[in-house]
């Protein structure tokens, strides 16, 4: 399990550990990790040119002492100080392993940074500009724009953990020139621009090949858009564990879910193994009724047993053989469909007079139930059908929660954490956000941050599969937290090569779960080292 931590949380367990260290001891230990990331990333060190964005804070401070590692071994270092002020013993250090240091053009970070001695940085001041003046020019200057265009690495030691709100200048034009160079550019503790404790970016942020992170793991890591900037992601110890709190996110790996999948023993029946009820489709929209079918068979479900008015049962009884099916007469409910252990209520159900019927009925069994899609509205429509003693998993996207809460999407989504936390607890449901970051949320616990989605997934028909999934695990006797972390894991793996339609998703779902078993048991991780 990954765990984590917002910015003050990862302070107060530095100031912990801090207290009980001599000073620097952290940075050291930060910077010599990021030092070998550089190296590797490097391939030779020697004769490397190596370029460092250096910010005012400490997160400047552990580039200029990795910078001075790297230079001692040779690598051209450049380092452009960035910030109003600079961390001068880490300066010092740099200089001392014979790196060079380039300030900006006017402004306050040319004018107040200072080297060792109180002195602005010497040799700063960049050429004239000369032919081929770009408006970045007039922030940072044609020399810090061609050093980074020639750096083989480019380190990211602007912000880190500090950082608040959108990047200033002249960060925001470091952050561009970054990206737009073609060396790799990697981190340092997380890219600049991207809120530690959420994973929020407002305007600029550093786009990285690679994050190396001090201590724990930022949430603002795994969530995106943040995680979208991190690239690859390495964690570097500096001894922080003892001091952590309880984690208020964290993210499953590989290994907690193959500790979680249900696998079937010596004695079991399909019933044992779990029987899940689909009420999905309509006249209209039939697909979603043979995709949520498909999700949870796929999933390794004892049986399905869908529910449906005849013409979503005539597509599912040719899509899925396996299926038990009971055809609904218009205005019936579920009674007499026969025992399932739990419900997937509402993928391409419709929201008229019989979906309605229908929604109350699978509401009134008393097992856990999926409330998707259509259902999702309904519920919005009478909120009393979500009160009842057995478990409810809703899986909106943004509108949709945002229907049932009354929270603006736009909020939503650009603070998912927080609202799908306060909507658990309001609603007393667990909830999975479905979004670029899909996130699981039940009071009291962490909220699950899915690590595995892929932007091939966004495509119509995929969130039929996920409750299929979600629904077969929670019909095998997973609690609802359980299940939809899970579901949404295994349903990420499995859309990570597109282009896919829905329903190579479902298709994909077996060898995902095989993968994940068997590379466990070699002792490697196959998603990730795919990912
Ligand atoms: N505290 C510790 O024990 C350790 C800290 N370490 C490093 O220290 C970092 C945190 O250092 P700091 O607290 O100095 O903070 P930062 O280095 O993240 O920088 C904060 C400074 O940046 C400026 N700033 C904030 N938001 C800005 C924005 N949007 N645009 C432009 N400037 C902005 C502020 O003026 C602030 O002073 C960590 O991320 C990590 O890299 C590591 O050395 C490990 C040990
Ligand atoms: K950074």
């Amino acid at each position: 399990m990954r765990t984590a931590y917002t910015s003050d949380q990862i302070r107060a367990a530095e100031a912990a550990l801090m207290a009980t260290l001599p000073e620097g001891t952290l940075m050291e230990r930060a910077a010599t990790g990021l030092a070998v990331v550089c190296a590797r990333m490097l391939g030779g060190v020697y004769g490397s040119r190596v370029v460092l964005l250096v910010g005012g804070g400490d997160n400047g401070g552990d580039t200029l002492y990795a910078g001075a590692r790297l230079a001692a071994r040779g690598a051209g270092v450049d380092a452009i100080i960035a910030g109003r002020r600079v961390h001068e013993a880490g300066l010092a250090a740099l200089r001392r392993a014979g790196g060079r240091v380039t300030g900006l053009p006017g402004g306050e970070a040319a004018t107040s940074a200072t080297t060792p001695n109180g002195r602005p940085v010497a040799g700063s001041l960049p050429g004239a500009p000369g032919d081929g003046v770009t408006d970045d020019d007039a922030v940072v200057g044609g020399t810090v724009r061609d050093l980074i265009g020639a750096a083989d690495l480019i380190v990211d030691g602007m912000l880190g953990i500090g950082g608040t709100g959108a990047l200033r200048e002249p960060y925001a034009t470091l952050a561009r020139l970054a990206g737009d160079a073609p060396g790799e550019v990697v981190a340092v503790d997380l890219p600049s621009g991207v809120d530690a404790s959420s994973g929020q970016v407002e305007g600029a942020a550093v786009r990285a090949d690679a994050t190396v992170t001090f201590g724990a793991w930022k949430i603002g890591l795994l969530v995106d858009p943040g995680a979208g900037h991190a690239g690859r992601t390495e964690l570097v110890d500096i001894g922080l564990g003892p001091h952590l709190p309880e984690p208020d996110a964290v993210a499953l790996t590989d290994a907690d879910v193959v500790a979680l999948l249900p696998r079937p023993g010596a004695s079991s029946d399909k019933y044992r193994r779990g029987v899940v009820g689909i009420a999905a489709g309509s006249e209209h929209y039939t697909g979603a009724a043979v995709l949520a079918v498909g999700g949870a068979l796929r999933a390794g479900v004892g049986m399905v047993r869908y529910a449906g008015s005849a013409e979503p049962v005539a597509q599912v009884r040719a899509h899925w053989p396996e299926a038990v099916i009971t055809t609904l007469a218009p205005g019936e409910g579920v009674e007499e469909v026969g025992r399932v252990q739990a419900w997937v209520l509402g993928p391409g159900l419709g929201t008229g007079d019989e979906a309605r019927a229908i929604a109350r009925s699978v509401l009134a069994e008393d097992v856990p139930v999926l409330v998707d899609a259509d259902a999702l509205t309904l519920v919005a429509q009478e909120r009393s059908l979500l009160r009842r003693d057995a478990p409810v998993l809703i899986t909106p996207h943004a509108g949709e929660l945002s229907r049932l809460t009354g929270v603006p999407r736009e909020l939503i989504e650009a603070r998912s954490l927080e609202n799908v936390r306060r909507a658990a607890a309001e609603l007393e449901v667990t909830v999975l956000l479905k979004g670029s970051t899909t996130l699981v949320a039940r009071e009291g616990r962490p909220v699950r941050i899915n690590p595995t989605g892929s932007p091939w997934l966004a495509t119509g028909g995929t969130g039929d599969v996920l409750a299929g999934v979600a629904g077969a695990l929670l019909a095998a006797g997973l609690s609802g937290y359980d299940a939809a972390s899970c579901a949404a894991y295994l349903h990420g793996i499995a859309g990570r090569r597109g282009p896919l339609a829905a329903s190579d998703v479902a298709e994909a779902l077996p060898e995902t779960v095989r993968s994940l078993v068997n590379g466990l048991r070699q002792g490697r991780s196959p998603a990730k080292l795919d990912r």
